[in-house]
């Protein structure tokens, strides 16, 4: 499955964090089920804090957008992360004993507060580019990690239903889309050579720093 060309290059420019994020330790306890399920919820709890502000980033993307077609497929995400991707969250927390005043009233983390004020920041200090560079490793990053779980992990892990939400086909086509506009939005600004353009560097930081904030966000859920 590609994900596109920018992904793909920027992807190789942040290694070894990249890989730190997809490979953390979090990850594998998904993948072999090993993960405690205490650790499990309060990553959940503090993700459910995550997609509200997530979800505001990509109505900014909204805002931030070139033409309707941009808007469109921006304002479907927020629409996706709104209305079904954080009820799941909801819907495994409540099994759990965990209802949504509790959610809403835990503090969140700091690392949290980092990651989702830095990808805003992209987008208020600058262009779209710039805040589409600092949201795709977080949606690319799970596409990745999910087709990998749904290959290696153990079959009997707790963790299944997680790993196939992000394994899944809605969520690759999602993901596809996802780098088909990135690539679509750098070609409409910077042509056909974007490496060559002087935005490159930034754009390419912004996405490994995000990628770092990935790495310190399965931190947390260990703690
Ligand atoms: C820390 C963190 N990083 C990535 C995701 C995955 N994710 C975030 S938004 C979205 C839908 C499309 O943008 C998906 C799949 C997450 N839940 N939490």
């Amino acid at each position: 499955m590609s994900y596109g060309q920018a992904f793909e290059l920027w992807r190789q420019a942040s290694q070894p964090d990249w890989d730190a994020y997809t490979h953390h330790p979090f990850v594998e306890g998904l993948r072999d089920g090993t993960l405690p399920r205490a650790d499990f919820l309060t990553y959940l709890v503090q993700d459910y804090l995550f997609l509200i502000n997530f979800s505001r980033a990509w109505a900014l993307a909204v805002v931030k957008a070139g033409d309707l077609d941009e808007m469109r497929a921006c304002s479907a995400t927020v629409h996706t992360l709104l209305d079904h991707e954080m009820s799941l969250h909801v819907q495994t927390c409540s099994a759990a004993g965990i209802d949504i005043e509790a959610m809403v009233n835990t503090p969140e983390a700091m690392t949290n507060i980092a990651y989702t004020r830095y990808v805003m920041d992209a987008g208020l200090s600058g262009d779209f580019l710039d805040l589409l560079a600092a949201l795709m490793p977080c949606v690319l990053g799970y596409g990745e990690i999910g087709l990998r779980l749904a290959r290696d992990c153990v079959p009997d892990t707790p963790y299944r239903e997680w790993i196939d939400t992000y394994a899944g086909a809605d969520y690759q086509t999602a993901c596809a889309e996802a780098g088909a506009l990135l690539d679509s939005a750098i070609r409409k600004r910077l042509g056909n050579q974007p490496e060559a353009s002087p935005r490159w560097a930034m754009l390419t930081k912004r996405f490994a720093t995000a990628t770092r904030l990935e790495v310190a966000f399965w931190d947390l859920g260990r703690a």
